[in-house]
């Protein structure tokens, strides 16, 4: 009978490790190009047809004291991705995402069983006020995910940084195509600064059950 334990070889993940070392010492990590070009590409569009989608579907509903409230806080529209449903460029996301769950989970003592992603869009004069990635009696998000799809030529006056608020130098992050930014959910206070142009991103987190 052959032993279970055996089965999988280990190979090391130099990116990987790097994630992890930096996220075991700063509560942080960036990479700058953990998608292509191409795949921020096709990401991109899918984003842009969920939102051509909703748009279709929402314009004569909605709570407008609900979204007057909601907007002083946070003024992204949102579309949760299924993961039972999902096209060729998703599944390549979820790929590399599935990928660095299970190098997380042999490596670290996270216990990442679980994980929830939706696209975001932030159009021009919204923001997302300084704030913890966890909800009341939910402590279940151990890591944010942020991957940003804006164009190659997003510029500093777009706005939109992320700010990490740290104990020292707070982090300003530039919302640059193929960036991923990962940091502990309950741990790190951050900020969308307001854009000027609209802003494109997939947000997920990694959660225990
Ligand atoms: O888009 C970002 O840079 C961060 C988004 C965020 O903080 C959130 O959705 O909770
Ligand atoms: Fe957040």
């Amino acid at each position: 009978m052959s032993n279970l334990f055996e089965a999988i070889p280990f190979i090391e993940n130099p990116l990987y490790e790097r994630i992890i070392s930096d996220i075991s010492s700063q509560k942080y990590s960036i990479v700058d190009d953990f998608f292509s070009e191409e795949e921020v590409i096709a990401l991109r569009h899918s984003l842009l047809l969920k939102d051509e989608e909703a748009a279709f579907k929402t314009s004569a509903i909605g709570n407008k004291t609900q979204e007057l409230v909601k907007k002083t806080v946070r003024g992204d529209r949102i579309f949760w991705i299924d993961e039972r449903v999902i096209n060729v460029a998703e599944q390549m996301f979820f790929a590399k995402i599935n990928d660095l769950k299970t190098y997380l989970n042999q490596t670290c003592f996270l216990g990442i069983q679980d994980k929830e992603f939706h696209y975001a869009m932030y159009p021009k004069g919204t923001f997302y006020k300084r704030h913890l990635d966890t909800f009341q009696n939910d402590d279940r998000r151990k890591l944010s995910l942020v991957c940003y799809l804006n164009s190659e030529d997003w510029q500093p006056e777009n706005g939109g940084e992320l700010v990490l608020y740290l104990d020292g130098k707070d982090e300003v992050i530039y919302p640059l195509p193929g960036k991923v930014v990962i940091f502990e959910s309950q741990e790190l206070e951050h900020e969308v600064k307001p854009v000027t142009t609209t802003r494109l991103s997939i947000t997920g987190w990694f959660k225990t059950r």
